[in-house]
């Protein structure tokens, strides 16, 4: 997939193009079945799909929702439309001149000049242009003046559920991440970087991986079923996401994280830049205020027990999933 992160980085040979404009946050299956429509179409047509996607939010640039955070970070949604099969994204880059355009500005100089749009295919509530003036209808009306083609979705429903970003977010902040995942097409997983932690684990507990401070979307503190994969190698897991209450404030160490303690541990190489993935699949309990290490090192035992059993149950139905998506019967191992 080529990326343009700019007007000026567009090639001057870019063809025509089948386009659908969106912010894709969490690239759920409701994107995906817009993203295979565009696909086809660009084939018959014989033009370029394109997915054109706005960064940052412009719920952050407008200042809406200032507690937005991300299903997605820009280069996972990248990674994730990459493996649609779309052939370019152009990330537009949305700051407060852009949100001034008006909707025929953006239509033109936009999709017509810039990015020779034939086709413009989205969802009913799409709404552009300055104080979001235009929805659908007025791009029609657009693609009448300008001479594009504007095809519409409804919005998708799995299993009776709305697929949206709005949706998944508030599912994977309560901590559903199981009900997140048909939604998703795959588990829900952020992409971190290893860091330090306090050392109790090892003494007290179990040792953990613990995460870098991560901005975007976390499911709630709790403890949940996980595969954490690093180097390609993926690993069966149980995850505490939180303050670590039985252990109260440690002066100089970060009272919020993210750690991990693997079932099938073997010795990794990690340095601070290793990219690591983790996968969240289900939710075990809520974290808890223990009355001493003793008792949470046996509720961790019991976590663990549990996370084998949901593992092993995977395994014999044959179920499991890459945190990417992709079937992998071999990555289950308890
Ligand atoms: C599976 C699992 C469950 C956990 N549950 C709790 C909990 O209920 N309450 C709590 O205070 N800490 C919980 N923790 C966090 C431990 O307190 C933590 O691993 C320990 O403090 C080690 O921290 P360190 O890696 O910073 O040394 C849990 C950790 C794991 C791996
Ligand atoms: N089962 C396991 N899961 C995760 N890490 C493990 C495991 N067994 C050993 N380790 C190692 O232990 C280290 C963490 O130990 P821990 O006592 O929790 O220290 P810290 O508090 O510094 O994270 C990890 O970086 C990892 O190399």
């Amino acid at each position: 997939m080529k990326i343009y992160r700019s007007l000026a980085e567009l090639p001057s040979d870019l063809g025509p193009t089948v386009a659908t404009i969106g912010n894709f946050d969490g690239v759920h299956r409701g994107h995906q079945w817009v993203i295979a429509e565009v696909i086809a179409r660009a084939a018959a047509l014989g033009a370029t799909s394109l997915a054109i996607t706005l960064d940052p939010h412009p719920a952050r640039v407008l200042g809406k929702q200032t507690n937005l955070t991300l299903i997605t970070p820009l280069e996972e949604k990248l990674a994730l439309l990459a493996a649609t099969g779309i052939d370019a994204a152009f990330v537009l880059p949305f700051d407060l001149e852009l949100s001034r355009l008006t909707a025929r500005d953006f239509a033109s100089t936009i999709l017509r000049d810039a990015l020779h749009v034939v086709e413009v295919h989205e969802g009913e509530n799409f709404r552009f242009g300055h104080n979001a003036e235009a929805g659908i209808d007025g791009l029609e009306q657009l693609g009448r003046d300008l001479n594009f083609a504007v095809k519409t979705y409804s919005p998708s429903v799995l299993r009776g559920e709305a697929v949206s970003s709005s949706r998944i977010r508030k599912l994977i902040a309560a901590g559903e991440v199981h009900r997140a995942r048909p939604l998703l097409g795959r588990p829900f997983s952020i992409v971190s970087t290893p860091a330090s932690g306090r050392g109790y684990g090892t003494k007290y507990t179990v040792p953990t991986i613990n995460l870098a401070d991560y901005a975007e979307l976390l499911p709630a503190a709790g403890v949940y079923i996980t595969q954490i994969t690093i180097d390609g190698e993926t690993f069966d897991a149980v995850t505490n996401v939180g303050t670590r209450p039985t252990f109260g404030h440690v002066p100089g160490t970060p009272d919020f994280t993210v750690e991990t303690h693997i079932l099938n541990f073997h010795p990794i190489d990690l340095d601070e830049g290793t990219p690591i993935r983790l996968a969240f699949l289900h939710r075990l309990r809520p974290e808890i205020k223990w009355p001493n290490p003793e008792a949470l090192r046996t509720q961790i035992g019991l976590d663990v027990a549990r996370a084998k059993r949901y593992f092993s149950l995977c395994k014999s139905l044959g179920k499991t999933v890459l945190p990417d998506g992709r079937p992998a019967r071999a990555a289950v191992t308890s």
